[in-house]
């Protein structure tokens, strides 16, 4: 099959990349003329395990290439739509002017027969509103949606062996032409034996937003329990493990500390919220106001706890930030609670020096006020405190005894309960962390 990925950022050259993989002839498209640049030299524009050898591998057999030319899409027979769909400035609601322009600009190019697939995360009634555009310009075009599940730092794998496949397909004749397209596409590449969820387009749209408000809803009742935890001396961990162990609750997504970020979990929980209250629903999710403010509560939790690690006050005091990503094995800083968290430590006094093994660079662009390190050694250096706030390998491999030796004094903030406490304490530390005594 001849496929257009329409939008190159974490989730689409992931996608592009792994369609060539199965066998597909794929033709990435992009507006940002850099990106579009590495991706056609075989790199990667981001961190993303895997993605270099399967760039490396489909350049090779001549299956994927890179444009910033719609003009290009003319003659494909499906037309992949992963634009980004970030908050809209100073609202709840998702900002749809790329997933608009990106449909815009393709229509013209269709081809009869065509089928032109959503993938961005959009709030349900999008897809039947796009279905007309493209209606307009090229009647014999079809649009599915088909959201995509994948995690960041697992991307390749999630992608290539998917949980679960959605198809939301229109109504009436065009359906059956875009469920067989959507078939060759997946099905005769992943074999039948993924799950397969064929439905109408608001239903494929729902079921994306609300795995993501499943999700983001698990992490706020551990983050919640572990307020609970605080106030009363248990531990937020053992309590999850506990509760964990029951097969209807399950222990993933228990994991207390600071909180979900990304570009992801907190604006699809906000234009969730934005979009049923447009649809004359907003009592329906009013929950998901809370599981934000719980959230959010986690990031000014760590800074006073902070605080409190160094005697009551941030100021002048030297604190080494580990970990600037939103969570281990990614590059992205998007709603990161661990750079919010070091902007606010520096904002409220302290000497911040921070490091990350890859979001250093992206962390640097939002936030140049900070310094950086080249490596965990090197900002705990001299530091008064430790704080560990995406918790990668390297920082939960380390030795207590070996850093101890680094540092000016051995207090550590555990922000991801990511760290053996007896451990640390056996080595002299002062360790605190969120929802642990
Ligand atoms: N990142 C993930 O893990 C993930 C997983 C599932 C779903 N999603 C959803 O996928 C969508 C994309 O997310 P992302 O993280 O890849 O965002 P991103 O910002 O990394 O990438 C979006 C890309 O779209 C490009 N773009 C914008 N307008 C364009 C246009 N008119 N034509 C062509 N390209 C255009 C941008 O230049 C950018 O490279 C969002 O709706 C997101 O919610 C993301
Ligand atoms: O027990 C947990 C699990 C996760 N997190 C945090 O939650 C956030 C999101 O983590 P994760 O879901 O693994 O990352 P994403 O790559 O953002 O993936 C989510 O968002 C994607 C975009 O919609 C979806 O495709 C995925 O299915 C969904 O898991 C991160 O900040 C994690 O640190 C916790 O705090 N505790």
């Amino acid at each position: 099959m001849r496929i257009t990925v329409i939008g190159c950022g974490y989730l689409g050259a992931v996608h592009a990349a792994c369609m060539a993989e199965l066998g597909h002839e794929v033709l990435g498209i992009d507006v940002d003329a850099a990106k579009i640049e590495l991706l056609s030299a075989g790199r990667a524009p981001f961190y993303e395990p895997g993605l270099p050898e399967l760039l490396t591998s489909a350049s090779a057999t001549g299956r994927l290439s890179f444009t910033t030319d719609i003009s290009r899409a003319a003659g494909y027979d499906a037309h992949f739509i992963a634009v980004g769909t970030p908050q809209k400035k100073g609202e709840h609601a998702a900002d749809l002017t790329y997933v608009d322009a990106a449909v815009t600009s393709l229509a013209p190019h269709l081809a009869p027969g065509s089928v032109v697939i959503g993938k961005s995360t959009v709030p349900v009634g999008t897809a039947r509103r796009l279905a007309g555009i493209i209606a307009g310009v090229q009647p014999e075009a079809a649009l599915a949606w088909n959201p995509e599940f994948l995690r960041e730092g697992f991307a390749v794998q999630d992608t290539l062996r998917p949980d679960r496949l959605v198809y939301g397909l229109p109504d009436g004749d065009a359906a059956d032409h875009a469920k067989t397209t959507l078939d060759e596409i997946y099905t005769v590449a992943l074999g039948n034996d993924t799950p397969l969820v064929v439905t109408g387009y608001e239903t494929a749209e729902l079921v994306k937003v609300s795995a993501n408000a499943f999700l983001a809803t698990k992490i706020s009742f551990i983050n919640a329990i572990a307020e609970i935890a605080d106030v009363t001396g248990a531990d937020v961990t053992k309590i999850a493990d506990a509760i964990g162990y029951d097969a209807r609750i399950g222990r993933k997504f228990l994991n207390a500390g600071l909180g979900f970020g990304g570009g992801c979990l907190p604006k699809d929980i906000r234009a969730f919220q934005a979009r049923a209250g447009e649809l004359g629903a907003d009592q329906a999710l009013t929950f998901l106001r809370e599981v934000d403010q719980i959230n959010m509560r986690r990031r000014v939790r760590a800074v006073d706890l902070t605080r409190e690690l160094l005697d009551g006050s941030l100021l002048g005091k030297k604190v080494a930030v580990l970990g600037l990503a939103f969570k281990p094995e990614s590059d992205d800083v998007r709603d990161s609670p661990s750079l919010d968290v070091a902007s606010q430590l520096r904002a409220q006094g302290a000497r911040v020096v921070a490091f990350d093994p890859q979001a250093v660079e992206n962390a640097r662009r939002l936030h140049p006020e900070l310094d950086f390190a080249e490596s965990a050694a090197d900002a705990a250096r001299d530091a008064d405190a430790v704080v560990i706030l995406t918790e990668w390998r390297e920082f939960r491999d380390l030795d207590p005894a070996e850093f101890g030796q680094i540092v000016a004094d051995k207090r550590i903030l555990d922000g991801r309960n990511c760290l053996d406490p007896d451990t640390w304490r056996a080595a002299g530390w002062r360790y605190r962390a969120l929802g642990r005594p």
